[in-house]
């Protein structure tokens, strides 16, 4: 009898092309996603070594960290620094031969929109990019995380990654969501029950019946968030719900070669008695709308809740509580609720899909952006961008008081124009709340799509369930 394996340990096997005496294994990589930041010195590599890109047909390029977002960008690029990273990324897929989403084209957006719209991503593959949100792919049971720019180096040259194998992680979340509680609130909750280490040297399998009652576009949610929460990748076995979003996609399997993958596909889920070394169990009724209030992903409660005290926290904790509350300017006992803010940003890979939008657009009907917010959409790639404006919701969140933004990561990070001035408050879609990470100064307050709506139609935190 063979011994029974967990997804992750299928993929592995499947792509270790070769292994070392002390478990260092060459992984065969299937595909390669590039962005304009962490590419440029792995071309120039290569280039001073007269090496070419290997597999140039299972790379992709596309701009997305420095792109301005304001629909001018077509004109011409005022900022130098995203011109000169943009120019570069061109440069370089010219010269090795990659295919490349310019922001000309509607297939440009967030790399890890891109990949999974496109095609690119499927089911059993072995995914990486340089940026550590790569685990998004998981949610097609693809082996997919993030790698360093020397990595992109050795991945362009070789197609293969030296790697010593993770653990296996199981985060189960069993029973039915209650209503306006989302993919979001799920990630965000499971980080904040096992903390930002708790996936360390793992690789986290999401299963559950709430997993599988969710959409693809939910599941990429939920797999963005694996690395907030300290896992190599996060991983959810593929189902007919991920057959149906792959298939008739521009690089998907075609024919014959769709029925034999299909096949493999449908063999990729953990064996009844795989050994998992870790285990976590949530319930889903459980699970509320919840925010972030501190600098941390784990700084997670029910909007309903209360902004605790450093005392609240165990030993090493006590002292970063303090400083996420000095830095948030929130005072312990303060309702949630009651949180004033000043910006709401709406997109970045993990929520900035269509559904998302919709989303959006079903709490602000009938609603407006509150008098002196700034409040932007910024829709995950340019299809997405499209497909808003086909089904009337790009109209609808303009005139309820939104920007309406070309494709890019935006104010997810402060890397391009779109920023948080010093001491502004946003509530946001996005997946990382550390200092700055908005701007110099900024305090981000994490959530779903549809609290982040909430946030912008009464200017404070907000429970979604109230304007349903
Ligand atoms: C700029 C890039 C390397 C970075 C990452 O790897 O995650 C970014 O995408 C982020 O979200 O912070
Ligand atoms: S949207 Fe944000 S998290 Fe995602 S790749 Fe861009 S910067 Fe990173």
């Amino acid at each position: 009898m063979t011994t029974p394996r967990t997804l992750y340990d299928k993929i592995w096997d499947a792509h270790v092309a070769h292994e070392a005496e002390d478990g260092t294994c060459h992984l065969y990589i299937d595909r390669h996603l590039v962005h304009e930041v962490t590419s440029p010195q792995a071309f120039e590599g290569l280039r001073m070594a007269g090496r070419p890109v290997r597999a140039p047909e299972k790379t992709v390029a596309v701009p997305d960290h420095n792109v301005p977002t304001d629909p001018t960008r077509l004109q011409g690029i005022k900022d130098e620094q995203s011109r000169i990273q943009i120019e570069a990324l061109r440069q370089n897929a010219k010269d090795f031969g990659i295919e490349i989403y310019d922001i000309d084209d509607n297939r440009q957006g967030i790399v890890h929109i891109v990949g999974p719209e496109q095609g690119w991503t499927q089911p059993g593959m072995t995914i990486v990019c340089g940026d550590s949100h790569t685990a998004t792919h998981g949610a097609f049971g693809a082996l997919a995380h993030g790698i360093g720019t020397s990595e992109v180096e050795h991945v362009l040259a070789t197609q293969t990654l030296i790697q010593k194998k993770a653990k296996n992680m199981l985060v189960e979340v069993e029973g039915e969501l209650a209503p306006g509680v989302t993919a979001k609130d799920i990630t965000l909750s499971i980080i904040g029950k096992t903390g930002t280490a708790g996936g360390t040297g793992h690789v986290i399998e999401y299963r559950g019946s709430a997993i599988r009652a969710l959409s693809m576009e939910g599941r990429m949610t939920v797999c963005n968030m694996a690395i907030e929460g300290g896992a190599r990748a996060g991983l959810i076995a593929p189902d007919e719900k991920t057959f149906e979003y792959v298939k008739g996609r521009p690089h998907a399997p075609k024919g014959g070669q769709w029925e034999m993958a299909l096949e493999w596909w449908k063999t990729l889920f953990s064996d009844d008695g795989a050994h998992f070394d870790k285990i976590v169990k949530l319930d889903a009724a459980e699970i509320a709308p919840v925010v972030t209030w501190g600098t941390s992903p784990e700084d997670v409660l029910p909007i309903t809740a209360t902004v605790p005290a450093p005392e609240d926290f165990a030993g090493g904790k006590v002292d970063a509580a303090r400083r996420s509350l000095d830095y948030m300017g929130l005072t312990p006992g303060q309702k949630l609720s009651d949180i004033e803010i000043d910006t709401v940003f709406i997109g970045s890979c993990t929520n900035g899909r269509i559904e998302d939008l919709r989303e959006v657009a079903k709490i602000m009907e009938g609603r407006k952006v509150k008098d002196g917010l700034r409040a932007m959409i910024v829709p995950g790639s340019g299809l997405v961008r499209l497909q808003a404006e086909k089904e009337g919701i790009a109209q609808k969140l303009q005139e309820a008081g939104f920007e309406w933004r070309m494709a890019g990561c935006s104010m997810c990070l402060g890397m391009n124009p779109d920023q948080l001035a010093p001491g502004e408050r946003c509530a946001s879609t996005s997946n990382r709340n550390f200092e700055g990470r908005q701007g110099y100064k900024g305090r981000t307050h994490l959530m779903s799509p549809g609290m982040a709506a909430a946030a912008a139609i009464t200017g404070r935190l907000t429970d979604v369930r109230e304007l349903m």
